[in-house]
């Protein structure tokens, strides 16, 4: 038997981390990319002017009664951190960390009449994650050896910042560019999104993956025209072009897409219900959960399960190693995404630094199974980084 949980802990985190998009000045992460906030000449230049980051990181631990602690990092800050303490601590607080999908359901279900998506599924992913750690921990295995074992060798990946010609470099099998331009900056926008995909495919050559991550900017038909513009330089996916609540637009944007292009999305839905929806109304050829937002590894099994049976790839955005230990085991989520993290996209930094210990990087585009065998996540929290515990119960 193992020991029964303790206490469940949240806190909240500054600076990078989880909350990738909390950076300083001058990161190419908040250098005039294409956002729905993007009409508004005054959000346009920068995500953080319209509040991306006013979140900040949620760490949750959850305390065994033998003293052993599991813990996990997302998006939520200080909202989310009170939703840990004052409602979903009860569902975990003497109970067996072996109930995991009855902790899930009572999580989901006590709280869907405020919930269902959103800032209360991160909050559940968190400590879902931070459950799937400390099991990990008392087991004495790595998360992946958990949920089934690796099915390769190792982990490839493809990176996303501003420079996939140093990416390439780096090793990746590809290159995922932020969009910089949406439609209020009209046809000489657009001309200047396609110039940049023709300067990246000149300086990648033909055969390296190049992507645009159009983080939910677009309307049907600039996605569609860029799509169609884009298929001259080789483009592998137009990811997130719409509105996540726009269902049938994504399914309109496969069908008018070029032969050969996919459409991704997903990193903005949550749960098996949401990702039912996309997968049913045939809106893309990939799904791109964040495990730290869709509803954990728990959640996450389920939607990859649904997702094999259709034949639709599972590429995790982002999640560090929550996404790792997952895809390790999954053959319809044959590689991973790893965001750049460096300011200037021009060299390979932990994703989540500076709030975790020991987080594996890709060594020339990859990451071995044995990189991951540590129990749980592998990762601790950095001591050097300051946790403020706003609420407690
Ligand atoms: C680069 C994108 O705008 C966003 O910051 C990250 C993302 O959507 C992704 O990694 O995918
Ligand atoms: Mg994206």
């Amino acid at each position: 038997m193992l020991p029964k949980i303790k206490q469940v802990r949240a806190y909240v985190v500054r600076g990078g981390g989880a909350d990738y998009h909390d950076q300083g000045d001058g990161h190419w992460i908040d250098d005039h990319i294409a956002t729905p906030m993007a009409k508004y000449p005054e959000y346009r230049q920068s995500r953080q002017s319209f509040g991306i980051n006013v979140l900040g990181t949620l760490v949750v631990e959850i305390e065994a009664t033998d003293g052993t602690v599991g813990f996990a990092v997302t998006t939520g800050g200080e909202p989310a951190a009170y939703i840990v303490e004052k409602h979903l601590a009860r569902f975990l607080e003497g109970r067996s960390p072996t109930d995991y999908e009855k902790i899930w359901d009572q999580m989901y279900f006590g709280t869907q009449y405020y919930g269902r998506k959103g800032l209360v599924v991160n909050a559940i992913s968190g400590v879902d994650l931070a459950l799937w750690d400390l099991l990990g921990k008392l087991r004495q295995e790595p998360v992946y050896h958990l949920l089934g074992g690796a099915v390769r060798d190792e982990l490839s990946f493809y990176a996303t910042g501003a420079r996939p010609d140093l990416a390439k470099g780096m090793g990746f099998i590809g290159g995922k560019m932020p969009l910089h331009h949406g439609p209020a900056e009209g046809e000489e926008g657009l001309a200047k999104n396609i110039a940049e995909l023709a300067t990246m495919r000149e300086r990648c050559g033909d055969d390296f993956w190049l992507m645009f991550d159009c983080w939910m900017a677009l309307d049907l038909n600039y996605a569609t025209r860029l799509a169609h513009k884009a298929k001259d330089y080789g483009l592998k996916w137009i990811e997130e072009a719409l509105s996540p609540d726009d269902y049938w637009g994504y399914a309109a944007l496969k069908k008018a897409a070029p032969a050969g292009m996919l459409v991704t999305t997903g990193e903005h839905e949550a749960t098996r219900w949401g990702f039912r929806m996309l997968m049913e109304m045939e809106c893309c050829d990939i799904i791109q959960p964040d495990v730290g937002w869709c509803g954990g590894v728990t959640e996450l099994l389920k939607i990859s399960a649904m997702a094999d049976s259709r034949g639709v790839m599972v590429i995790p955005h982002g999640s560090s190693v929550y996404s790792y230990h997952f895809v390790i085991t999954r053959h319809n989520s044959p590689f991973a995404e790893f965001l750049m993290m460096a300011p200037k996209a021009d060299q390979v930094q932990p994703m989540f630094h500076p709030q975790l210990l020991d987080e594996p990087v890709p060594v020339n585009g990859r990451l071995k199974a044995t990189a991951l065998d540590k129990p749980g996540f592998g990762v601790e929290l950095n001591p050097a980084v300051t946790l403020h515990r706003p609420y407690t119960h």
